[in-house]
């Protein structure tokens, strides 16, 4: 018989990505221990480099309405991409918005930060997972970024590196994806 351990690799190593997502939501203890991931992601020097703001119910469109009335945001650009900033920030019933904290450190440089943050995001994503739930990394090209730091009070240092949604896969059957075998991108290394 296998081990639990065997099993929750197997599971993880089943992980994919979904969109789009509808509920339900975690509940709060779940969403706790998805947030709660985050904090064992390696991290040089202990900076914590990353920083999140959970947006749920109504504070979703809430977000949304902040976003699309900021003064930055009356402009074509935003107008022709309004109906991607409503899907991207209300489809999912938990939306979570990440940015990397980067402080100057002698010996962690901004991309061993950054790195930090990603994999604090990918634990978060492999947590959703191991609870049942699917996430989805979405990207927050300008000026999303800038209008998502702005309105929701994202410090100097702060830097969003996309928004992380969880929840339920909204159509049901799900099929394996093909992933590549570890040799297409690791090999042993003998002298
Ligand atoms: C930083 C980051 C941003 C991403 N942004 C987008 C995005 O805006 N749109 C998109 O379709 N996929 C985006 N992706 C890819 C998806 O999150 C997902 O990884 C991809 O659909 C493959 O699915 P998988 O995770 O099951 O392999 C992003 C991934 C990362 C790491």
């Amino acid at each position: 018989m296998r081990s639990t351990d065997e099993q929750t690799l197997e599971a993880i190593l089943a992980r994919r990505s979904a969109w789009p997502l509808s509920e339900p939501a975690p509940a709060p203890a779940e969403l706790e221990s998805i947030l709660q991931a985050a904090a064992v992601a390696p991290d040089h020097a202990g900076l914590r480099p990353w920083h999140f703001k959970v947006v749920q119910g109504d504070d979703r469109q809430a977000l949304l309405h902040r976003v699309l009335q900021h003064p930055d945001a009356q402009n074509e650009q935003v107008q022709v991409l309004q109906g991607k900033y409503t899907m991207k920030l209300t489809t999912a019933p938990v939306v979570i918005v990440l940015a990397a904290r980067i402080t100057v450190h002698p010996k962690v440089p901004e991309f061993e930060q950054l790195l930090a943050a990603g994999a604090a995001v990918m634990n978060m994503l492999n947590a959703a997972h191991l609870l049942g739930y699917s996430g989805f990394w979405s990207s927050t090209p300008e000026p999303l970024a800038a209008l998502l730091h702005n309105v929701m009070g994202f410090g100097s240092q702060e830097r969003i590196i996309g928004l992380l949604n969880v929840g339920m896969p909204a159509s049901a059957a799900r099929t394996a994806v093909a992933r590549p075998s570890w040799q297409e991108y690791a090999q042993l290394w003998h002298a």
